[in-house]
């Protein structure tokens, strides 16, 4: 699938030559064979079993394991071991931190429940309520529920923002949520349709490097965030105030988008005509509070991995099901001419969409592709919400639940292919869920996909609503259902 760039390797040119002698032969029966670190000796690894966590945890908090957490913790220490074997940053998983929380909650006198009287609604707020709330058992911090992150869609609004409703965030929860685990998908993971399950053993190995170099985009992408809010107020605004001007650059921006794309295979984009009137904010900015980058780094809730089978969030790779294979992009330098298609990686490509009137898309072609696979990240310019509200090619970025940021594909001098992947109109179409994961978008194939397939993810219920998607369902109180069915 991916030809992947040598980006990692080291040593001499002897050597180097031999190992891509090694990966081209290799790269024949299996395509990510460049992937892998032929170097690298995982006999030197020991077995998960062998692997001692105990001295990281207190008596009472080993006392609470359970033997499948036991396991899982083995297994996060030994992701962790490789990476550093590797000689690559890794992330310490939180269990091995000397300052951390305990992870037992303190044993206090069970409290009494609350009468109706005392009902959270009817009562008062008092010292004494906040205390008994505080008291109420907290989730395990490895145990989080997955968020889903948002694409940015311009919404005719007049006054103020969009806080969602529970309602709404529960039924776009679902709207992308794996299947329960059916043997057919089960049988789907096995089989890898396409790959031979040796293939797909060798592709984990490298998942370790990949993951590393997922951080390193991340710490990447972290210097460009302190640039642009080193830069001040963003976007013409002044911060948590309503602006009445567009900037040079969101009409510079805008202006990209509707530019046709210059690229032989692409369908030619017709221009769209800009009927708003003069573009005033219709999106009051956050009042973002600026954050000082020396200040100790919580545990934030993007820092997991959601595994759908185990349907739990992990701080790295899922010890049950293994890791995620990351299909990395092609190489190529920000500012050259039509970026973001020269991005795509083997075996797929931008076409028109199936969706009539959507434009382009992505397309599988040649090789069907198993699930939790990994694209990304979603590359493109950090921006504040009035470009990230309107481009129509922006994603959320949230932190603690507050979006930070938005990351803006419009400009396709910067962005990578990621930007053509069209919004998904019910679940049996959708093939990709989109997840952020230390500050960074990705899409990963929730599902195998057969060849020939358009590649769809869920941008949100907000945009889906806007593309027409989502209404009808949403009325019903549904998933959304297919509604017009068009093919290309
Ligand atoms: C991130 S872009 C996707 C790439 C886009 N098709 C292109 O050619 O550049 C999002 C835009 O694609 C179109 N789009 C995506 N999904 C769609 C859908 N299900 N139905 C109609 N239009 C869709 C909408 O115009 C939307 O604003």
């Amino acid at each position: 699938m991916a030809s992947v760039s040598s980006a990692s390797s080291s040593g001499s040119d002897d050597e180097n030559n031999d190992k891509q002698a090694a990966s081209t032969s290799a790269s024949s029966s299996n395509p990510f064979a460049s992937m892998i670190d032929t170097d690298f000796d995982m006999s030197k690894v020991p077995e998960t079993e062998d692997i001692r966590i105990e001295q990281y945890f207190s008596k009472e908090e080993l006392a609470e394991l359970t033997k499948i957490e036991m396991t899982r913790y083995r297994n996060m220490k030994r992701n962790y071991d490789v990476m550093r074997m590797l000689g690559l940053p890794g992330k310490k998983p939180y269990f091995m931190e000397k300052n951390r929380r305990s992870l037992v909650q303190p044993k206090e006198p069970p409290t009494p429940p609350l009468t109706s009287s005392e009902s959270e609604e009817d009562e008062e707020w008092t010292p004494e309520l906040e205390r008994k709330k505080n008291q109420r058992p907290k989730k395990p911090w490895f145990l989080l529920p997955p968020k889903k992150p948002r694409m940015s869609k311009p919404k005719p609004q007049t006054t103020g923002s969009h806080p969602k409703s529970k309602a709404k965030k529960k039924a776009e929860a679902t709207v992308s949520k794996a299947p329960e685990t059916d043997e057919s998908d089960d049988e789907g993971a096995k089989t890898f349709l396409g790959f031979q399950p040796e293939e797909v053993a060798e592709m984990q190995a490298d998942t370790a490097a990949s993951i590393a170099e997922l951080e390193k985009k991340m710490e990447e992408l972290e210097l460009e965030i302190q640039q642009w809010e080193a830069a001040g107020p963003q976007d013409g605004q002044e911060e948590g105030s309503e602006s009445d001007i567009s900037t040079d650059l969101e009409e510079e921006l805008l202006t990209t988008t509707l530019q046709p794309v210059k690229q032989q295979e692409l369908k030619k984009k017709e221009p769209v005509e800009d009927t708003e009137e003069p573009r005033k904010s219709r999106y009051p900015q956050r009042n973002i509070p600026r954050k000082d980058y020396k200040e100790v780094e919580l545990p934030d809730d993007d820092h997991y991995l959601y595994c759908e089978d185990c349907n739990e969030l992990y701080e790295g790779d899922c010890p049950v099901h293994g890791p995620l294979i990351v299909v990395k992009d092609k190489e190529v330098p920000k500012g050259v001419e039509n970026r973001a298609v020269h991005t795509l990686p083997d075996y797929l490509s931008v076409c028109p969409s199936k969706i009539k009137g959507a434009g382009d898309g992505v397309w599988l072609d040649g090789k069907a592709m198993p699930k939790n696979f990994v694209f990304g990240p979603y590359d493109g310019k950090i921006t504040g919400p009035e470009i990230g509200m309107t481009s129509g090619y922006a994603w959320q970025i949230s932190k603690n639940d507050k979006v930070k940021y938005y990351i803006d594909a419009t400009d396709i001098t910067k962005s990578s292919w990621m930007r053509y992947v069209n919004c998904a109109r019910n679940e049996e179409e959708q093939n990709l869920v989109a997840f952020q994961y230390y500050r960074n978008i990705y899409y990963r194939t929730y599902k195998p996909i057969p060849p020939g397939t358009e590649l769809m993810v869920w941008y949100g219920n907000e945009y889906a609503k806007d593309l027409g998607i989502f209404e009808e369902a949403e009325s019903k109180g549904e998933e959304p259902k297919q509604k017009n069915q068009s093919k290309a």
